[in-house]
């Protein structure tokens, strides 16, 4: 607070009146163009439905546009304007004044009423420091409820005669730490009227290449990523609009716990995802052990599923035999051919011209079942030939066409030739290798595996797909391609009338005035009118197509990634524009990141850039201490960041004998529950186990959410592992048994420092038997 700010003092009244006065101006205008707008919308559904399909067109690009700006205008009601920063006087002028807010408004005159937080002249308000103002002489937060001012917080940027120190204490903190003192719903909030100047360099980073955001537990990593995808989406509109922008997160309760930020910002292009939702039609949560994790995540894998389809291309003698007693039409001969009984007759194809053909397919150098449609020709021709010698009728060219698609009809001909060069899809690819150990060592072993790798992969047929696997399946996809020639056919049709839409949709923008908006490309309209099914959102068409290309990725927890899956998120992103922001001291999978360079620098093509955050705004410098001493026992080499809360209660631990707990840990976790919030809405209590206590802690406290879904975030408590606690806070956590937390392979002690750096005011550790020493200021704190 600007020290000459005091309640008596007139200049702070003043100050507030006029600023109650701009902020009324403000609220003013927001009233009036929501009733513009609102009527705007009104006047374009009153026009009716006739018209045929240029009036439909036109009509529904001005509805989509209004009902857009007036949810704009309506969401922007709470903290419209937060802030005001005010230039340096030059030669004698007045400096410039701007106010800044959620949304941009500009008065009847069009002169700038509130500026917008992403936009350059809003820039100064984030980026300007005592030791580098950028032309700023004052930067004020301003505190409102509702459309009242409450109070105001200066930082003084050219006030003469204050020494470095007395400046840098000037840095106006409160209205940071009043933000940060609030207590956890739930649910994350923005922080456009608190963003610290680091956050800024990476929300306002350039688009393309592969921005990297290491930082430790609470330094805003996550909430940084966010407001960078809206300022993205604000700055690269039209580019961003229609490819959309994906956010990976590491769970679905973490997807919902970020998941209102966004939409709180008024973007809704974005597809939230998992890497286990990032193929179409599977929903992966189940994770494999850490050390078949371990494998599956390796780049080899890549090399194994592409031995598995080549296994999957036979020749006549590698065909597993037939059943015992199941007598089949096809199979090898005795030389290695192809012999398929058909017709009443049997007809061959020797070992030397499937091996021949089957050559033939694989120098196409195209997907499996692209390839196939050669491999199937080919060896219709040749079995059409042999039927004709067989039947001793001379067959010119178009004979044998016409033989080749009646054998194409006969079943046992199918399935011969499907034997050899079957058509796959992915899910029965990965499928059968992994529950087939003689083809996974087949396979294995081409891609470098030892026996005992392939063993770590094998596992019962029908298995649930984990997320380890959908990269897998990604990979297999790529592999055998889809045969869809037919379809090219009917797109090639498709895109001529397209054209045609995209050339009348420009007409209507330009009618309309919205091309120089820029908010609506002509394509995106046409697109929208090329099909008869039900009108669907940039978010959701890419959401459901694998080869969708997005204009940005973001990567949230993306230390936890595996080779594997970095391959399958760049396929989403062959432009490389990627935020990936993550903790390498946080890394709890067994295939996850150890260095951002080795596992990013090979997409990077030079273009990997890297941010470091280093100030926590979520855990207190005291409960930040006990995590920092177990990260430096168990990572060395990795730095904890600064605490810039000094609030919180003294961290504590609690010795509980194993029989005491079913009677203890309720009482102690009712106490914190009372503690935090007194049993309202705000205040929110985490336990967090390891894995293999979850179900035995979760029955002893069965008003807790102990779910690993997102209900988690509902309830008051929710009972959670450090995987799954993972990127989320909580007013009070109670760590039990972090013994068994340190002790889990692979990374045990960077479980233990997620577990406990979870908390935004109290920590409890619950402990058994002896307090691990790492934990040793705990006891201390207990003594
Ligand atoms: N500039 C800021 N203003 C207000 N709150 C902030 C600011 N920066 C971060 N926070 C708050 O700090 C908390 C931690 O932020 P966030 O979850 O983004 O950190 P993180 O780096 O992703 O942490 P972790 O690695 O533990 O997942 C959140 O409650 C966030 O809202």
């Amino acid at each position: 607070m600007d020290r000459r700010q005091d309640e008596n003092h007139c200049p702070l009244r003043e100050a507030l009146l006029a600023e109650q006065e701009h902020l009324s101006r403000v609220y003013a205008r927001l009233d009036e163009l929501r009733g513009h707008t609102a009527e705007a919308v009104r006047e374009v559904h009153a026009r009716g439905g006739g018209g045929g399909y240029a009036a439909t067109v036109e009509r529904e690009v001005t509805a989509g546009e209004r009902t857009r700006r007036l949810a704009l205008l309506s969401g922007a009601e709470e903290g419209l304007c937060f802030g005001r920063i005010d230039h340096r006087a030059t030669a004698g002028e007045p400096g410039d004044t701007y106010h800044i807010g959620r949304i941009g408004l500009r008065d009847g005159d069009h002169d700038p009423l509130l500026i917008d937080w992403r936009a350059p002249a809003a820039r100064p308000f984030y980026a300007a420091t005592p030791v580098s103002p950028g032309g700023i002489a004052r930067r004020r937060h301003l505190h409102t409820r509702g459309r009242t001012v409450t109070g105001l917080d200066d930082e003084v940027f050219d006030l003469d005669g204050l020494t470095e120190t007395d400046r840098r204490g000037l840095v106006g903190e409160a209205a940071l730490l009043a933000s940060l003192r609030r207590g956890r719903t739930g649910r994350m909030h923005d922080i456009v009227s608190t963003i610290q100047a680091e956050q800024d360099r990476v929300i306002r980073s350039r688009l393309p290449g592969i921005l990297v955001v290491q930082g430790g537990p609470g330094t805003g990593k996550t909430v940084a990523a966010l407001h960078r995808a809206a300022y993205l989406l604000y700055t690269h509109r039209t580019a961003l609009r229609r490819r959309g922008i994906l956010v990976i997160g590491p769970n679905a309760t973490f997807l919902r716990y970020i998941g209102q930020v966004l939409p709180g910002l008024g973007e809704t292009d974005v597809v939230l995802a998992t890497v286990g939702e990032l193929f179409p039609g599977v929903r992966a949560t189940a994770a494999d052990t850490p050390a078949t994790a371990a494998v599956k995540g390796g780049l080899r894998m890549a090399a194994l599923v592409e031995a598995a389809v080549a296994d999957r291309q036979r020749l006549p003698a590698d065909l597993p035999p037939a059943d015992a007693g199941a007598a089949r039409p096809w199979g090898a001969d005795d030389s290695g051919g192809l012999r398929i009984a058909t017709d009443g007759m049997v007809l061959r194809a020797d070992a030397a011209t499937c091996a021949g053909i089957r050559g033939l397919a694989r120098e196409l150098g195209l997907p499996h079942n692209v390839a196939r449609k050669l491999f199937v020709t080919e060896m219709l021709g040749v079995l059409a030939l042999d039927q004709a010698r067989r039947l001793d009728r001379p067959a010119d060219d178009t004979d044998l066409r016409h033989m080749s698609e009646a054998l194409w009809a006969e079943p046992e001909v199918r399935a011969g030739i499907d034997a050899l060069w079957p058509l796959l899809t992915p899910h029965d690819l990965v499928g059968s290798l992994l529950s087939d150990p003689a083809a996974l060592h087949r396979a294995g072993g081409a891609a470098g595996l030892s026996p005992a790798e392939c063993a770590a992969l094998a596992r019962p047929a029908g298995a649930a797909w984990t997320v380890e696997d959908v990269p897998l399946l990604d990979e297999a996809a790529e592999l055998l391609g889809r045969d869809d020639s037919a379809e090219r056919r009917r797109a090639r049709a498709r895109a001529a009338e397209r054209a045609a839409q995209e050339r009348y949709a420009h007409g209507v923008l330009e009618f309309t005035g919205l091309a120089e908006d820029a908010m609506m490309a002509a394509g995106a309209l046409a697109d929208r009118h090329a099909d008869d099914g039900p009108r669907r959102t940039t978010a959701e068409r890419a959401a459901a197509d694998r080869e969708w290309a997005y204009g940005h990725v973001i990567v949230d927890e993306a230390q936890e990634l595996s080779e594997m899956a970095w391959r399958m998120v760049m396929r989403r992103i062959p432009a490389r524009s990627l935020t990936v922001v993550g903790d390498l001291a946080q890394t709890g999978s067994a295939a996850g990141a150890r260095s951002w360079a080795a596992m990013l620098g090979r997409y990077a093509n030079g273009r990997l850039h890297e941010e470091r955050l280093l100030v926590n705004y979520r855990t207190p410098a005291a409960i930040m201490a006990v995590a920092a001493d177990v990260l430096t026992a168990t990572a060395p080499g990795q730095r904890a960041p600064e605490s810039v809360r000094d609030d919180g209660d003294p961290p504590r631990a609690v010795r509980m004998p194993a029989g005491a707990l079913a009677t203890d840990l309720p009482r102690l976790v009712r106490g914190e529950v009372e503690r935090v919030g007194g049993g309202s809405a705000e205040g929110r209590v985490a336990v967090v186990v390891p894995g293999s206590r979850h179900a035995e802690v979760a029955a002893l406290l069965p008003e807790a959410a102990a779910g690993v879904g997102p209900e988690a975030l509902d309830a008051p408590v929710a009972v959670l592992t450090p995987g799954a606690a993972k990127g989320l806070e909580f007013d009070s956590v109670v760590v039990v048994d972090p013994q068994a937390i340190l002790g889990r392979p692979p990374h045990g002690g960077g479980d233990l420092y997620v577990a406990l750096t979870r908390a935004t005011r109290r920590l409890t550790v619950v402990y058994e038997g002896d307090l691990p020493a790492v934990l040793a200021r705990l006891s201390a704190a207990a003594g």
